[in-house]
């Protein structure tokens, strides 16, 4: 497991290295000797988990640095504790007040150091795990509703700033009323969580995204993917879950278990939204329900 990762911003060496002595067997650890170093380092990817900071410093006061990391998305949540020998009432409620985690008064004490540092980053990785938890389906493990609304609004945003297509799938679960009516519900989820496994197996880049939307409904998002790259995945999709051979005796379109996939594609425009990409989507999808199912379909204007 690699090691959390501490960030110091101090402008005193003597401090760095004492903190560095305490914290070093246990954690990462990187500093910075100014406020503008130190910012640029908190934005790096990897970002830091927890952060160190100084009050007086010669080019940016700690606070001002601590309001600034709380504005910015991609350093918000890490954890700031100030160390300083300015232990006064009124500079206490400051720090906690601009979303300081703790405020370690100077002479240091290794061990409450320490006691402090992990208790913050134990609150970190529980936090990490309950986000995580509202974002996945409980039954397939994929990635929930909420989940995919976040990404696709993220995903939107991105291919629009980088002038790249987008792809959308929403996909439907053929029959499936008749198939819960005759093999019964429990039957019915365990299709759905091998249906979940199939589409993941399916995705091969690393920044596609699957997931289950609502009862039997499904979706994918395709970063960087044009239509013909899309309908492949579609092609694989179908294919692949025709090769998992799930019995459906009570379906019209086949004795296996089979999918409709309505399919958008676009470099995302200026004046796209949310709502407008995803109803595109969900008109190719009722295109194919309407015809055969157990096929895909890519929205046109026309
Ligand atoms: N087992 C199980 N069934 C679910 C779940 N969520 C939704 N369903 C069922 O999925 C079925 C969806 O039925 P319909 O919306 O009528 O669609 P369909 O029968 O697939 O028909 P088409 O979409 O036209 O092919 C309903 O019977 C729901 O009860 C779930 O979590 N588990």
């Amino acid at each position: 497991m690699c090691r959390e990762e501490i960030l110091i911003i101090d402008d005193d060496p003597v401090q760095i290295r004492i903190l560095c002595n305490i914290l070093g067997d246990d954690f990462a650890i990187r500093f910075a000797t100014s406020g503008k170093e130190g910012k640029e380092l908190a934005s790096t990817f990897p970002r830091p988990d927890l952060i160190l900071l100084d009050i007086n410093m010669p080019d940016m006061n700690g606070f001002q640095l601590c309001r600034e990391l709380k504005t910015i998305e991609a350093t918000k949540n890490i954890p700031i504790l100030f160390v300083s020998g300015r232990i006064d009432d009124a500079d206490q409620l400051l720090a906690f007040n601009i979303g300081a985690a703790d405020f370690i008064p100077k002479p240091i004490s290794p061990s409450v150091l320490k006691a402090r540092v992990k208790t913050q980053l134990e609150l970190v990785s529980k936090n990490k795990a309950l986000e995580e938890l509202a974002f996945t389906d409980g039954l397939t493990h994929i990635a929930n509703r909420r989940g995919f609304d976040k990404r696709l609004a993220d995903e939107i945003r991105r291919m629009m700033r980088d002038g790249k297509a987008l792809s959308l799938m929403i996909i439907d679960v053929d029959n499936f009323k008749s198939f819960n009516d005759h093999y019964g519900h429990t039957v019915g989820d365990d299709c759905l969580k091998s249906i979940a496994q199939v589409m993941k197996k399916t995705l091969s880049r690393a920044t596609d995204f699957v997931a289950r939307i609502g009862g039997e409904e499904f979706a994918i998002i395709l970063p960087d993917s044009d239509v013909e790259q899309s309908c492949l995945v579609a092609q694989n999709l179908l294919s692949n879950l025709a090769d998992k051979n799930i019995p459906h005796c009570q379906s019209a379109q086949s004795d296996r278990v089979t999918l409709s996939i309505g399919i958008t594609n676009q470099v995302p425009a200026k004046d796209l939204n949310y709502e407008q990409f995803f109803k595109q989507a969900d008109q190719a999808l009722y295109q194919v329900k309407r015809s055969s199912k157990n096929g895909y379909a890519v929205f046109s204007e026309s």
